[in-house]
This record gives structure tokens, sequence and C-alpha cells, in this order.
């Protein structure tokens, strides 16, 4: 029997006693929404990074009531065999949505995967990113944490953290350790900013979001350009869990058990060797990231110094990206720090960018 409209129930699926109170409770909060009910490509995807709080992130989003999530991770750009059931499988794994809603998928991998970039670009230009980072530190050691949960499950070896993160030969940080690599935040961003304007970049505090997510969500909706919505009793600490978990007009939930294992313990020497590894990536990731922050700010100003500052910093970002254009295609005259046609501008940190990618 189908008891619910065509409108909620595009599947024309029957439904136990239990989902069909929740999918009218679901009715009646979205009955204000404009357009049809149709599945469509997302038009905001989390990109990553990988264990710093890109759950937390989507599902405290979720909460949000413009927003539409992807319940699973759709590895749908990193992957080949999913790429190659072509954009319309993906679109059909996208959650049902009107006009005025926002589809929102993640899938932590795209941010350190080559391909992706061009990928999400040839599917929308105009897609807005949102991009979680972490500590780098703690991020490699909650990647490892869960890379050997994952192993001892399978019965499989787990190697010692130490053995991993350094090279012996040499008695340096391993960067061919993928975790080591993946907390070099700046050098996957790059990739992104070839293609991407960094003003459909957000950049999200995973710190911050543990302790403060109202802080964090509301930024989210300022850059989604979504009305406020999210409130403080949206979220509540749990302590028997030790994070914040999130509750709706109907629902209180906590993500899984699988978020915030114990941390493998790890010698205060070697995480001395990682703090100082990371420090000039996040030199430079802190720069990359202040410079849109400033840029943003100026939206909110108004008049004749909005109007100044704004074309100086659009100079400024254009200049800074074609250095980095130049930089990345080898044309840029490293001797003397400048490129021959173009002026280099001034005010831009000239340690801005990595010199090139390291694999
Ligand atoms: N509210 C809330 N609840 C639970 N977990 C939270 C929350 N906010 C942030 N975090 C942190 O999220 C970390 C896992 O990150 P991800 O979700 O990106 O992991 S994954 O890449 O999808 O596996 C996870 O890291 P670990 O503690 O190292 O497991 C959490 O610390």
């Amino acid at each position: 029997m189908n008891i619910l409209p065509t409108r909620t129930n595009p599947l024309g699926h029957s439904f136990p006693q239990s989902i069909y109170r929740r999918l009218l409770q679901e009715q009646s909060e979205r009955k204000n929404h404009s357009g049809n009910l149709l599945q469509r490509n997302p038009n905001c995807i989390i990109i990553g990074v990988r264990k710093c709080g890109t759950r937390a992130l989507l599902e405290f989003l979720s909460i949000h009531p413009n927003i539409q999530i992807s319940k699973s991770e759709m590895h749908f750009f990193n992957k080949e065999h999913n790429y190659k059931k072509g954009l319309e499988w993906y679109r059909k794994e996208m959650p049902y949505t009107y006009e005025d809603e926002i589809t929102i998928e993640k899938t932590p991998a795209y941010f350190i995967t080559k391909k992706v970039p061009e990928r999400i670009y040839k599917m929308n230009q105009t897609i807005k990113l949102l991009i979680i980072f972490r500590d780098p530190t703690i991020r490699v050691i909650s990647d490892y944490t869960q890379v050997c949960h994952n192993r001892m499950a399978e019965n499989k070896t787990c190697f010692q953290f130490k053995d991993l993160v350094m090279n012996p030969m040499i008695s340096k940080v391993d960067t061919d350790y993928r975790a080591v690599d993946t907390s070099i935040y700046c050098k996957h961003l790059l990739r992104w900013l070839r293609l991407f304007p960094i003003e459909q970049m957000h950049f999200v505090d995973g710190d911050i979001l543990l302790h403060n997510p109202l802080h964090e969500l509301r930024k989210v909706e300022t850059f989604l350009k979504l009305e406020h919505k999210f409130t403080a009793d949206n979220f509540y600490f749990n302590s028997t869990r030790g994070f914040y978990c999130m509750r709706n007009t109907t629902t209180e939930r906590c993500l899984s058990s699988g978020k915030g294992r114990r941390h493998a313990k790890v010698d205060p020497h070697i995480l001395d060797n990682l703090r100082t590894f990371f420090q000039p990536y996040n030199k430079r990731l802190f720069k990359m990231i202040n410079h849109v922050c400033v840029y943003r700010c100026v939206f909110f100003l108004h008049g004749t110094l909005y109007l100044w500052l704004r074309k100086r910093l659009r100079k400024e970002l254009f200049n800074c990206r074609l250095e980095l254009a130049l930089r990345l295609t080898g044309t840029h005259n490293s001797s003397t720090g400048n490129n021959l046609e173009y002026p280099q501008t001034t005010s831009v940190p000239t340690d801005l960018y990595v010199k090139e990618e390291t694999s």
C-alpha cells in the first residue's frame, strides 16, 4: 500500500509504521521548499581531510533544513570502477532534494587523489568545496590508529608507528608513508587551487569543530549562503562518548564508536620530529588560508574602501595564482624570483606556496 503522496515517496515503496512516521515528520519539515523533488548531483562536497572530522561535519550539517546529505562515502571521483559507471549513476545515489536545498556528499580520499579535482571540475565548475583540517601530527596518529585497527580485524600485522613514520636510513620523517603525506595539507591544496578559485572553498578547523561545533557550523552556513538555523540546542556534550552529539526536533544522535578510538601511544621524541617536520608546511597553509580570510572579510565592508580593497585583493589573488602556475609549469624565473612578463606583487609572501610537489 502506498500511503504517502508521491511527492515524498518518489520510489513508490510502502513503509513500516516507524519509517512512515519519520517520513511524515520529514515531509512536514520540508513542505516549504520550492520546485520538484529530484535526485541531483551535489552542489557541495566535503573533499577531506581524512580523520579530521569529515563525518562529524557532514552529519552536523544534515541538521540544517536546507541541506540533504549522501550518507555513505561515494568514492566516485577517485575510484576508477565507480567513475566508469558515469555521472548518471552518481546522481542516482544522491538524496532527493528540492531546488532550494543543498546536496552534500563527503569522500575524504578526494583531497589527496590527483585525478579528482579535474573530474569534479568537469562535473561542476562552480561547486563549493569544504575542507576540514586538524593538527597534522594528531591526524597522522589517528590515521595510523584506524589503519592498524582495520588490519588487526583482518588478522594482519600492525607495524610499529615509529617504523612507519621515520625513515631509518636518514633518521627523518618518511614522506613515503601515506599518513604523513596526507598531512602535508598545503601540497594537496595546491592541486585544487589550479582549477578552483579559492572563493569556492571553505576551510573548517577540525580542532574547533570538536570543542565548539556551533562556531564552525555557523561559518559554513554563511559560506553556503544559507539562513542561520543552527542553534546551541542542536549540540550537546556526551561525557560518556567524550564528544559533541547532535539533536533535532525528533532525535538525538552521536557518531558511531569508530570515531574517537584510543590513539596509539607515541614516543615524545617522534612527536617532536613530526611537529618540527610539519611546521613549515603549516605555515604555508596558514598563509594560504589567511589570505582567503582577508579577501572574504572585505565583502563585509561597504563604500569606497570596499571597492578599493576589492580591486587590490583581486589583483593580488590573480598574481598569486599566476606565480603558482608559473612555478608549477617551470616557467617561473627562480633566479630573480620574478616573472619577466608580469610584475610580481610585493604584498604576497614569497613562501606562500610549496615550490614543487614532492609526489
Ligand atoms: N562530534 C564528534 N564526534 C565524533 N568524532 C568527532 C566529532 N568531532 C570531531 N570528531 C573527530 O572526527 C575524527 C574522525 O574523522 P573523520 O570522520 O574525518 O574520519 S574518516 O576519515 O571518515 O575515517 C575523530 O578522530 P579520532 O578521535 O582520532 O578517531 C574525532 O576526533
